[in-house]
């Protein structure tokens, strides 16, 4: 079986480099995708609560046959929960949804930059979360380079990990660094651009040459720059053709030539502009 790398983050948690992203698949289809996902041999899954599927990803770890800690699972905090108080109940609400007694990491999922709680309030109970060792790992998702230095320098715990926007079209190189610099590790959300890299005349030419799909080269890609990686689908054959990129390598000029399509191109939203509470 493909053996996915771990990457070590800055607590000495392991995640392995590719998961299974369940945002838009729908509640009821989220433990058969899951179980689908476990089968091919993933064993990291990223939710959210704003994703109302947990419960499923919950279901189909305990359906799975896997021990607990087989798997490595991450929840974010819904925006609206920032206050102090709302984010550990929001979190324990996440851990009885899915019957965990831990999460391996948990996310603030939006910086929220305009609301009136500050993030780095919010900040501090991930870390009252992570000192009671409900989660193994506390992180940021959609930090600007700003946002995350406020965290790094106000708060006590260093996220282990920032989850932004990368992709071909969106190469993030400001970012990174900035997670590089501080220790924290990329995550790479819509890694496949929503499934647009499969349109690019660039990324098909490299995947021919390589006799593999243009989705796991855009996978390959994020994978030798470093970055965790988890593709969404609900179709069984993408989930295992998503898994298949262990077995060649892009050479520097090839990930260089995918580098060089980036157009600044977001699928989501602008962090600094995004201030929506569900
Ligand atoms: N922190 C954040 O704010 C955010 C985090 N995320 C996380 O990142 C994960 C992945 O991002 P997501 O936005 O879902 O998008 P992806 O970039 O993973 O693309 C998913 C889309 O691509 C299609 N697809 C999947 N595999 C293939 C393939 N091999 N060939 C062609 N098309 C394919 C899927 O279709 P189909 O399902 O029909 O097969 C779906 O339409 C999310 O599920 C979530 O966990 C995403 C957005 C924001
Ligand atoms: O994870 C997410 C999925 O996409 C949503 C809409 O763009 C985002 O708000 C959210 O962060």
């Amino acid at each position: 079986m493909t053996s996915v790398p771990n990457i070590t983050l800055n607590n000495g948690i392991e995640i392995p480099q590719l998961g299974f992203g369940v945002w838009q698949v729908k509640p009821f289809e989220t433990k058969a995708a899951t179980l689908a996902a476990f089968e091919i041999g993933y064993r990291h899954i990223d939710t959210a609560q704003m994703y109302r599927n947990e419960q499923g990803v919950g279901e189909a770890v305990a359906e799975s046959g896997l021990d607990r800690g087989e798997v490595f699972i991450t929840s974010k905090l819904n925006n609206g929960y920032h206050a102090h108080d709302d984010a550990s109940k929001a979190f324990d609400r996440s851990l009885e949804k899915m019957g965990f007694d831990y999460l391996d990491l948990f996310l603030i999922h939006w910086p929220l930059p305009d609301i009136d709680v500050d993030f780095v309030e919010t900040w501090g109970a991930l870390e009252e979360i992570y000192a009671s060792g409900r989660a193994k790992a506390i992180g940021v998702s959609n930090f600007q380079p700003a946002h995350l230095r406020r965290v790094v320098q106000e708060g006590t715990v260093v996220p282990a990990v920032n989850q932004i926007e990368v992709h071909p079209f969106l190469t993030q190189d400001e970012a990174r660094a900035a997670n590089t610099e501080n220790g924290v590790a990329t995550e790479a959300w819509s890694p496949l651009a929503q499934g647009l890299v499969v349109e690019s005349p660039e990324i098909a030419a490299i995947a021919n040459a390589h006799g593999k799909s243009p989705a796991q080269v855009a996978l390959r890609w994020q994978i030798q720059r470093g970055d965790i990686v988890f593709p969404k689908s609900v179709t069984v054959e993408r989930i295992r053709e998503n898994f298949e990129i262990f077995d060649f390598e892009l050479s520097e000029d090839e990930v260089a030539a995918i580098s060089a399509l980036d157009k600044g191109h977001r699928t989501g939203p602008n962090p600094d502009e995004f201030n929506w509470i569900p």
